[in-house]
């Protein structure tokens, strides 16, 4: 089998990773933030990045979605090399950045904030399957965006970038400051997209929401993956998390 033939078909196998990234270093200005990143995620999985503050977690997310200024390595998604691409490049190959900030328009309502981001695959969920998901969103479908509450902007955030058609959601603290009954919403619509077939990469602080939702655990420390944690082995480790995390 030739080196392309056997490449193709182990993108087709189920367990080739979905996206596979290999010594990933990013830069902000002079500032080298990111010492050679590595990490797989597989079809289907959930898998989170755990670290302590400032440890490289968000400027992974920045430098997979292209939105670092300078980064180098390799990100492979669907056996496909990114790293020399632009942003709107990658956004198409079908990945979507849900950022800390969540991004909601004020000067927009709910409803248009919602049909904002642009399709770039067949096979996104529609507006009402949206709405059916987060039903806070349809009573308040013609709220200012800042009107919301935390909660609900979280959700209009992750909801309308489902309408894109991206299979792979990179989520970036989506629990952050929220009331743990939100929390635990939020946990439900992650388990919801995981059954749809939605592939995630979650940056979590929130250990328990993490160990609720997550197959795998990569542990980020000062620019680079130290650790892989299965989930179902989490219990047999939490001592060192906490070392790890410093809690
Ligand atoms: N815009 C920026 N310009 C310069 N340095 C930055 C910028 N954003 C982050 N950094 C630095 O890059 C390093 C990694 O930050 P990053 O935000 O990726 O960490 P994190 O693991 O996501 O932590 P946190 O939970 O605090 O966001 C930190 O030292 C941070 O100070």
């Amino acid at each position: 089998m030739s080196e392309a033939m056997r490449a193709g078909h182990e993108a087709m196998t189920d367990d080739a990773p979905m996206l596979k990234v290999e010594n990933l270093e990013g830069w902000y200005a002079e500032s080298h933030v990111l010492h050679g990143v590595s990490f797989d995620v597989r079809p289907g999985e959930v898998v989170t990045l755990l670290g302590r503050n400032g440890a490289g977690k968000t400027t992974t997310l920045r430098a997979i979605m292209g939105i670092l200024s300078k980064r180098q390595g390799s990100v492979q998604f669907d056996g496909r090399e990114l790293i020399k691409l632009a942003p709107r490049d990658i956004a198409r190959a079908g990945i979507a950045f849900c950022p800390e900030e969540r991004g909601i328009f004020s000067s927009l309502s709910v409803d248009e904030n919602l049909m904002l981001p642009p399709q770039v695959k067949s096979g996104g969920l529609s507006r009402e399957e949206i709405l059916d998901m987060f039903p806070n969103l349809r009573e308040r479908l013609s709220s200012q965006g800042t009107k919301l509450s935390g909660g609900e902007q979280q959700m209009l955030a992750i909801g309308r970038i489902l309408r894109t058609g991206a299979k792979f959601l990179l989520l970036d603290e989506p629990t952050e400051g929220l009331a743990p009954v939100i929390v635990q919403q939020i946990g439900k619509t992650l388990v919801d997209l995981k059954a749809r077939g939605f592939t995630i990469v979650l940056v979590e602080q929130n250990f328990r929401f993490a160990a609720s939702v997550a197959d795998r655990h990569f542990v980020v420390e000062q620019g680079r993956v130290i650790d892989m944690i299965p989930n179902h082995d989490i219990n047999n480790n939490i001592e060192k998390l906490h070392t790890y995390l410093g809690v």
